[in-house]
């Protein structure tokens, strides 16, 4: 970190979609931008301080969550989400000149860029080898760089505009024309953003052992407070076999009433709860409030019960 001048760390090299996702940051084009090999070191240098924020993919329209991400923020050293940005998600094959589509025999990309153009490589190059790469950028730069053991890499079209040394051997192959990535904007923990009317919390509940319907306890403190989930992911702990914690998207933000009251709802179920953030949706979607779970509702109720308690006269 240097003076005011914001340190952001991404997956990068640069030219990934998470780049792009970064560029939507107000003032990130100005700002120290790191490219990081991959998610894990990207937000180890938040926590380290040797940056401010990180951009990494959380979560994909076709493939569903980002494990790497996933995991990553639900242990070790607490962060915070604070933004959060959508990426329209188009693929292009690229080789050295003078290769074909019928020399292809291996291909590179990031995971999620390869399981999201699975119909047009089972098509067009059926025989073709996945070769494992830290980003779709990385890919398509290591062709250029010469001794890598792959001859196409799957990438964004602008990596291959920006570099000249690589040839579009076809374009849009993702599977589904619409897909979109959503990345997140991680800090070290903080004052909690502003309520924007259009927010999001993100949560990770550890699910209690030995206790049937604790599944149904968690998703409950969301149902009774009308507070709509748009994400919700199991994933195993690590620590042993059917330990599981769940990844929860909720709309609302923690100043929302309805939303306090299921994150304290949470709390009693499930004490290692770790708050992830509230911050503004990117879509700006306001969320349905039914009015018995307004904040004026909730003032409300919490008035009569201290009226009792307070032995006046119940309403
Ligand atoms: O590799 C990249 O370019 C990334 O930013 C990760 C990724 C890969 C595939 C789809 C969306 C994001």
């Amino acid at each position: 970190m240097s003076g005011s001048v914001l340190t952001y760390t991404f997956l990068g090299p640069e030219g990934t979609f998470t780049e792009a996702a970064l560029l939507q940051v107000p003032g990130a084009a100005d700002a120290n931008r790191v490219p990081c090999t991959n998610v894990n070191t990207a937000l180890e240098r938040v926590r380290q301080g040797e940056a401010d924020a990180a951009m990494v993919p959380i979560e994909n329209s076709v493939e569903g969550g980002v494990t790497a991400t996933l995991d990553a923020i639900a242990t070790g050293t607490e962060l915070r989400i604070i933004r959060e940005a959508l990426v329209p998600i188009t693929f292009v094959l690229v080789a050295r000149p003078g290769v074909k589509i019928s020399d292809i025999r291996r291909v590179s990309t990031h995971g999620h860029a390869w399981a999201q153009c699975r119909l047009w490589v089972d098509e067009n190059i059926p025989n073709a080898e996945y070769v494992p790469g830290s980003s779709t950028a990385a890919a398509a730069v290591g062709l250029l760089e010469g001794d890598v053991h792959y001859d196409a890499a799957i990438c964004a079209p602008l990596v291959a505009a920006e570099r000249p040394g690589l040839n579009i051997l076809a374009e849009n192959i993702g599977d589904n024309p619409g897909a979109v990535t959503r990345f997140v904007l991680v800090s070290r923990p903080g004052a909690l953003t502003e309520r924007t009317g259009a927010d999001k919390t993100t949560v990770v509940v550890p699910l209690p052992e030995d206790r049937p319907g604790a599944l149904m306890e968690i998703l409950d403190q969301f149902a009774t407070r009308g507070v709509n989930l748009s994400r919700i992911e199991s994933r195993p702990t690590g620590q042993y076999l059917g330990h599981y914690f769940f990844s929860i998207d909720a709309d609302g933000h923690a100043s929302d009433a309805r939303v306090a009251d299921a994150l304290a709802g949470l709390h009693r179920i499930s004490p290692a709860t770790r708050f992830l953030g509230s911050y503004a949706r990117a879509d700006e979607q306001k969320a349905f409030v039914a009015p018995h779970t307004s904040d004026a509702a909730f003032a409300s109720a919490h008035a009569w019960v201290r009226a009792i308690l307070g032995g006046e006269p119940g309403a």
